[in-house]
């Protein structure tokens, strides 16, 4: 489903990964390793928000280089720490990544009343508190039709009724759509995992 080739990512002269081969398969996978190892590299790098050295595409037909906006509408992404623009409402974002993603309708619709986003989605976003913008930014990385969702420590900020919301979001997606999940988090995650990916060394592997 993801592969990756040849991939090298620095900031500055300090390399922070090198991945020479990775072909994973499709299914949910926890991305663990200590801080600053490189996960939101590797994540918001496979996002397409970051650059790299390298190659890095869907099944290797859809390549995030050659085919940007295609690979975009595929693989949707959430910032551990999500910022918006301030003077936008939650229903503005969701119009917004909703026309991107071409979602379908009444998508968003259920994201907001099952996550209870309801009695704020029409206010300005400078009167989110940190867990409110969290959730936002979970709904809009599940809008559309996407192949892989790349979450980056979505836990931080959820109370436990979100989190139960989240998990089901995810169990849902995966079961009913076969998209795959790739979750960055310290904590254990409490749905079942394909596999793990350790970041480690400057680079990744997988367990199995
Ligand atoms: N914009 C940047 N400029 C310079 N160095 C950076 C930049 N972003 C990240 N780094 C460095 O890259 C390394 C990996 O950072 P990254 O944020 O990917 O780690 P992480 O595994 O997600 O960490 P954490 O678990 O603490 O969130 C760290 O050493 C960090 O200092």
């Amino acid at each position: 489903m993801l592969q990756i080739r040849n991939f090298r990512k620095a900031y500055g002269r300090f390399t922070v990964l090198s991945i020479d081969e990775l072909a994973i398969k499709p299914g949910v996978f926890w991305v663990r390793g200590a801080n600053g190892t490189g996960k939101s590299t590797l994540l918001k790098a496979a996002a397409g928000i970051l650059d790299f050295d390298g190659e890095i595409s869907l099944g290797g037909k859809i390549s995030l280089k050659k085919d940007p906006v295609e690979y975009r509408r595929r693989v949707n992404f959430a910032e551990a720490e999500p910022v918006f623009p301030d003077f936008l409402t939650g229903k503005e974002m969701l119009h917004l990544f909703a026309s991107a993603k071409r979602a379908p309708a009444r998508q968003q619709d259920y994201l907001v009343d099952s996550m209870h986003m309801n009695a704020y989605v029409n206010e300005p976003l400078s009167t989110y508190s940190s867990g409110m913008l969290k959730k936002l930014s979970l709904a809009l990385a599940f809008l559309g039709k996407p192949d892989v969702i790349l979450l980056d420590e979505p836990l931080i900020t959820m109370d436990t009724v979100s989190l139960q919301v989240l998990y089901r979001w995810i169990e849902e997606k995966h079961r009913d759509e076969s998209v795959s999940f790739f979750l960055s988090s310290h904590q254990p995650l409490e749905t079942q995992v394909t596999d793990t990916l350790t970041v480690e060394n400057q680079t990744v592997t997988a367990n199995a």
